[in-house]
């Protein structure tokens, strides 16, 4: 059973860049914690050293205090859902499968209903062929579809990377408090710039230049604080996208 991951002193660098510098974190059993920062700063990085994709200049991550790459079952228990989701030239319905081959239709249908897809599947079906690289669907499509494969699991950790990318508005509402019920019981680590979904988390950490700068529940943090204004900095862009949408 999982009960912490910790990120101890970690460093990675790309081509000499610093992404990561003496990075540390604690994430225990059932935290919800989003990861927040601007865009370059490292947080899709940290996720891949997480997958174990890419490995560490230095430092170690160790999963109930053993290092992650002896912890056995460690992909069984995440339930992932990147920015690059592979979708495969198969149907729809084998797509799905890959989750959770015992799921049924049913299952599947509602899964895909749960990811804001109900619009998609009334011109389509379980058989539908999804392309190469799911090209036969638009990016926004393609998310939802692994977004609906990660509600068809059970996992213990939920890393979320920019779930709501290409969810449309009169949906997003709906499908944030899905993930919500979906992650209730369950460890989340949520990286997003969309105001609407952090709320699905009680903690934040800030990452600049390569480390935690500020770390903490939302509600105990001061005006000035660097999180409050990197939510103001945000919002105050939605809301300026929101009104040229308008215009
Ligand atoms: N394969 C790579 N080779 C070289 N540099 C890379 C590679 N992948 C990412 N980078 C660089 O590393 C930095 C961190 O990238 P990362 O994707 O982790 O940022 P991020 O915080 O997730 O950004 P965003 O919010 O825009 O998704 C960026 O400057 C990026 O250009």
């Amino acid at each position: 059973m999982f009960e912490k991951i910790e990120f101890i002193n970690l460093s990675f660098e790309y081509e000499g860049r610093k992404i990561l510098d003496n990075f540390n974190l604690q994430i225990k059993r059932g935290e919800k914690i989003a990861i927040v920062g601007s865009s370059g700063e490292g947080k899709t990085t940290l996720i891949r050293l997480m997958l174990r994709f890419i490995s560490p200049h230095s430092g170690k991550i160790l999963v109930n205090e053993k290092p992650i790459s002896e912890f056995e079952n460690w992909y069984k228990m995440l339930g992932v859902l990147s920015q690059k989701a592979h979708i495969f030239n198969r149907s729809l319905r084998e797509n799905l499968l890959i989750a959770n081959p015992r799921a049924s239709d049913k299952e599947m249908y509602e899964a895909l209903e749960k990811a804001g897809l109900k619009k998609f599947m009334q011109t389509r079906n379980l058989d539908t062929i999804l392309g190469n690289e799911g090209g036969f669907t638009s990016g926004g499509e393609r998310t939802r579809i692994a977004l609906a494969r990660l509600l068809l699991r059970k996992p213990e950790i939920v890393i979320l990377d920019e779930p709501l990318e290409g969810v449309d508005k009169l949906v997003e509402k709906e499908v944030i408090e899905n993930i919500r019920d979906f992650v209730k019981d369950k460890t989340l680590i949520l990286i997003s710039h969309r105001f609407s979904i952090l709320s699905l988390t009680e903690e934040f950490a800030v990452l600049e230049n390569g480390k935690i700068i500020e770390k903490g529940k939302y509600h105990e943090h001061s005006e000035d604080s660097l999180l409050k204004q990197f939510f103001k900095a945000e919002q105050e862009l939605t809301e300026k996208f929101r009104k040229d949408d308008v215009v």
